[in-house]
């Protein structure tokens, strides 16, 4: 066994069968996330219908669209809930239709959910802990062989957590159970488990959902910092089109699961075909 470089048995690691081997990591300006031509439906629901986009390293991309319009559909298909029945997906080279929510996660995507999905009766730390489950797989032989090195994963598990509580500043409210702390704070517990992943890329699905200006401010500057400090790239599904074309770079819009806009924010979100699929439905520019 090599003792500088012991195989951790917590680890996840990609394996080479269906995903090939590990690709480099993209340059700035090279997609990093592609998506061609993806088709999804429900039964006779036709959620998303010949979608392609393609992020790129280190850029904020944005998706917005009226209610039911496909956005949470294209997220899930990304990150393995619902693979699209048609098409592709790309990450960082390697294709991963059909992936496995959890392999995709460990492959280096992490996402936040529409509604908090967080674990009540927990506290907020052993909340963002949790983000840390794909480095925390022991069995429980491994935990006998493997104790010296058991303990120094943990404390790398929890020297991450505190440099994640430390960015989002979560200091105050660490030990508190999470249901107890404001709606603002809680997505921000959420965007911490995420964060505690270590992603390359975050997938955020309306963080700014029912909070007011100020938490909305907050949660939008710890979105950027976490981005420059962690060297992110970011797909960010939002409602309020002043937070989308102050922090995206690209975005696309969908309507009725297909493309109507994709290009430079601006552009895009002013699309004649977008402001008309707005008028009477997404009035939240606020
Ligand atoms: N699990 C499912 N079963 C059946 N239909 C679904 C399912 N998930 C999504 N849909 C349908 O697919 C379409 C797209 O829904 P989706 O949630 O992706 O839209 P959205 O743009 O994210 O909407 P919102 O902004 O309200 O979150 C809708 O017609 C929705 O009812």
């Amino acid at each position: 066994m090599d003792i500088a470089a012991p195989r951790s048995p917590w680890r996840v690691q990609p394996t080479e069968t269906d995903l090939g081997h590990p690709a480099p990591t993209p340059s700035p300006g090279q997609p990093v996330l592609r998506c061609e031509n993806i088709s999804r439906w429900f039964g006779g629901v036709r959620a998303l219908t010949d979608v392609s986009l393609a992020v790129d390293q280190g850029e904020i991309f944005g998706l917005v669209g009226p209610n039911g319009s496909g956005k949470t559909t294209l997220v899930n298909s990304i990150t393995g809930f619902y693979p699209p029945q048609q098409g592709s997906i790309h990450f960082e080279g390697q294709k991963i239709n059909g992936v496995r929510p959890h392999r995709i996660a460990s492959l280096g995507i992490a996402r936040t959910f529409q509604n908090v999905a967080l674990f009540k009766g927990m506290s907020v730390l052993d909340n963002i802990l949790m983000g840390r489950h794909a480095f925390m797989h022991p069995s429980a032989l491994a935990s006998l062989f493997y104790w010296w090195w058991a303990e120094k994963e943990e404390i790398r598990n929890r020297d991450k957590v505190e440099e994640i509580i430390d960015l989002l500043q979560l200091e105050s409210v660490r030990d508190e159970p999470v249901e107890v702390i404001p709606l603002g704070m809680q997505k921000r517990v959420e965007l911490a488990r995420a964060l505690a992943a270590e992603p390359r890329m975050l997938i955020l699905d309306e963080p700014m959902a029912g909070m007011n200006q100020e938490e909305k401010e907050y949660i939008v500057r710890f979105i950027l910092d976490a981005k420059e400090a962690l060297n992110l790239t970011i797909l960010i599904i939002e409602h309020h089109m002043d937070v989308i074309t102050a922090i995206c770079n690209r975005a696309l819009v969908l309507n009725n699961g297909s493309m109507i806009a994709q290009g430079p924010v601006r552009e895009a979100v002013n699309h004649p075909a977008v402001i008309a699929a707005y008028i009477g439905g997404v009035s939240d520019a606020a």
